[in-house]
């Protein structure tokens, strides 16, 4: 009896006629506004007028006991102002052949929410299936691509097969980091969004240039599980555009000679890429690459034969490390790749393959083959450095080094090559 005061839904029992034998106060504050006479003392009456098939639902139930009807959504005339409800909805389970138990609920906002979600899912599909040059991912709270839809196979190519990998999928191997993937979803929590520009690729390995914002999504409950969606990437084609403004690019930030990045374009990636590295720590490394006796190679061979070694060279550098290290020629014979989450030791031994792919190399230009090598000096950034001055200075340090102790080598930094180059 005290369990039918309280429940939070109204209850009625009555008999197979109808005639209400117990009520709560819910179901009477619900069915009382639907009664013509004010009474309430059958089911049936009550709800006459919104729901008359529910006399005949009870009279066809043959069975001696069983559900009548389990959630039956009434709508009433009126109501939905001022709070009023609009939508009940209505269970009636018939006990034993004499007694019925109906459970009676105002189910109005869950309705009107649900038909607002049903709306803003048929809105998004609309956006989805409409849009040309746009893909829309959910990525979960690691990155992943969360779910697939049309706009991501029409602008990537790619199935259902990419839900679950991370969000770098869509970008050529070797030209990001997992910290820079990282990063930008970091950057989206911390300032509302994130926006990278740069190369994609298409499932069927055919590249274009887009433009991804990552924008985290509201209400992420932060207690809910790692595969549920809490970013949106917009990836975008942007192709035409970048090849407009490609020629101002080249002119601006890469060496007319070799095509690597220029000395501006080097101290540009690296402030960038050190800014990061303040934020979200991680190693970055810096190799310095000076060749050895050039002037030798101009002198003896004349400087267009010098210039066909500067471009054989930038290609080695271009092969020989990631594509998303920054291979810049910071001028004359002097080369410069900075290596985004790299160690030293690892950027030594890189090095090294570049040395022994150099030492294997013939240049041959104008009826002339050239051999040359080249020395290296590698240093690694750390956070007491005040920028990326100090982190040349010791890779130069380092360079100085390797050339006094012979050339064709690759130095480390350490405080002994500081004191070597002093
Ligand atoms: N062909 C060509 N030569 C260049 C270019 N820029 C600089 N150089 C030459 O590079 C040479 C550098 O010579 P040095 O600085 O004496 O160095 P090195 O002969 O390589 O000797 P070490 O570095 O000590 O091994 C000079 O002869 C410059 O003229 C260029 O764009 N093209």
């Amino acid at each position: 009896m005290q369990f039918l005061y309280l429940a939070p839904v109204g209850l009625v029992q009555a008999q197979a006629d109808g005639a209400i034998t117990l009520s709560n106060p819910i179901s009477a504050q619900l069915l009382m506004p639907l009664s013509r006479d004010g009474c309430l003392d059958n089911l049936f009456t009550a709800l006459q007028d919104v729901a008359p098939e529910v006399r005949m639902l009870c009279s066809e139930f043959t069975a001696p006991r069983g559900r009548i009807c389990d959630g039956l959504h009434i709508h009433l005339h009126g109501g939905g102002r001022r709070n009023e409800p609009a939508i009940l909805s209505l269970s009636i389970v018939k006990l034993d052949p004499a007694r019925l138990m109906a459970v009676l609920q105002d189910v109005t906002l869950q309705v009107q929410r649900d038909r607002q979600l049903r709306q803003s899912d048929a809105w998004l599909n609309a956006l989805l299936a409409s849009v040309a040059d746009y893909a829309l991912v959910s990525l979960d709270r690691e990155g992943r691509v969360e779910q697939w839809n049309d706009s991501i196979g029409r602008v990537t190519g790619y199935t259902e097969a990419i839900v679950g990998q991370p969000y770098a999928v869509f970008e050529p191997e070797d030209t990001t980091t997992p910290e820079r993937a990282r990063d930008l979803l970091r950057e989206a929590d911390a300032s509302g969004w994130s926006v990278d520009e740069g190369l994609r690729m298409r499932a069927d390995g055919t590249p274009f240039w887009a433009s991804a914002m990552i924008t985290p999504l509201p209400d992420g409950d932060p207690g809910a599980p790692d595969t549920e969606p809490a970013y949106c990437l917009v990836l975008r084609d942007i192709t035409d555009r970048r090849a407009a403004s490609e020629g101002w690019r080249q002119a601006v930030f890469s060496d007319h000679l070799t095509g690597v990045a220029n000395r501006r374009g080097f101290f540009h990636a690296a402030e960038l890429e050190l800014g990061r590295a303040r934020r979200f720590p991680r190693p970055v490394a810096l190799a310095l690459f000076d060749l050895d006796h050039f002037k030798r190679v101009n002198d003896t061979h004349g400087h267009p034969v010098g210039d066909a070694v500067l471009r054989a060279f930038a290609e080695a550098l271009r092969t020989t490390f990631r594509a998303v290290d920054v291979v810049s020629r910071l001028g004359g014979e002097e080369f410069a790749v900075l290596l985004p989450s790299t160690e030293l030791a690892q950027a030594c031994s890189v090095a090294k393959r570049l040395l022994a792919a150099v030492e294997g190399l013939t240049v041959r230009v104008d009826g002339v083959a050239v051999t040359f090598t080249v020395s290296a000096g590698v240093a690694a950034w750390d956070a007491q450095m005040a920028g990326i001055d100090d982190l040349v200075k010791r890779a130069d340090a380092a360079l100085y080094a390797a050339k006094a102790a012979g050339r064709n080598r690759v130095e480390c930094w350490s405080s002994q090559s500081t004191d070597t180059a002093a």
